[in-house]
């Protein structure tokens, strides 16, 4: 089933502290966006990439691509400030039809069957989200006080790919600019308009590379994947 895919990658990676877009960082000797990027590369069923990037990575973003052998690119827009800009101002040079995911950049883990599974699920109910049940307690915590324990079983830690039929999201994104909603997930401006969305449980290989320690989970996914 096809898909076009929105990868924001415009990030500045504050908390990864590295002074540079944290995508540009190597991980198993490749650029992390690299990573990302060959996942959809591989995937017969992506159509297209829209990248949403910072100016200053245009030009070695491009080198990459030559690199890598990278293809799908069929869009680069320039990002905003936050991500929901980035990503809305890659989702306004996706083509108007089908089916659409965004994925964070900084995911390069997603594995094949949570993308095919997002993509049939969002093409039969219009909306799916990648998510992982919780595996600490989560307490609320007020002026350094517990408040109180969430219960649990109904905790997800969401993820991306995030998948929504086009028309959905565009109006999903053109609600939350009138609005002035700000979310920090694609789902949450679409949860906004009252919609139901699915639920696909993904892994905890999916990991968004945020702060330095996140490397070297990397490194340690990947040496898991070779010894596969
Ligand atoms: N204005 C922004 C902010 C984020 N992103 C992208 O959104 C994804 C998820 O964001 P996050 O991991 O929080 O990245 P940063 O914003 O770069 O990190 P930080 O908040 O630490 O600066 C990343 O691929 C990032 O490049 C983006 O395209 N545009
Ligand atoms: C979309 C997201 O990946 C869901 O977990 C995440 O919210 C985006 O980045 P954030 O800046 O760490 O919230």
């Amino acid at each position: 089933m096809e898909y076009q895919v929105i990868i924001p990658a415009a990030g500045q990676g504050k908390r990864m502290g590295a002074n540079r877009n944290k995508l540009l960082l190597e991980v198993d000797g490749r650029p992390i966006i690299v990573h990302t990027l060959k996942v959809f590369e591989q995937d017969e069923n992506c159509r297209g990439i829209l990248l949403a990037i910072h100016p200053d990575d245009h030009l070695v973003l491009l080198e990459l691509f030559d690199q890598y052998n990278i293809r799908k690119v069929t869009a680069m827009v320039e990002g905003g400030k936050e991500r929901q800009q980035s990503v809305y101002y890659a989702l306004k040079q996706a083509l108007p039809n089908g089916v659409v995911l965004v994925h964070d950049g900084a995911r390069p883990f997603i594995q094949q069957n949570t993308i095919n599974e997002l993509v049939s699920v969002a093409k039969e109910t219009g909306a799916a989200i990648a998510a992982v049940p919780v595996k600490d307690t989560i307490k609320t915590v007020k002026q350094g006080l517990v408040d109180k324990t969430i219960e649990r079983s109904s905790l997800w830690s969401v993820q991306t790919p995030q998948a929504f039929r086009h028309s959905l999201l565009m109006e999903a994104y053109e609600q939350a600019e009138s609005s002035a909603f700000l979310g920090t997930d694609d789902a949450s401006l679409v949860e906004e308009m009252g919609k139901k969305i699915q639920v696909v449980e993904a892994d905890y290989d999916n990991i968004k590379l945020t702060t330095k320690e996140d490397l070297i989970f990397a490194e340690a996914i990947i040496r898991k994947r070779k010894e596969q």
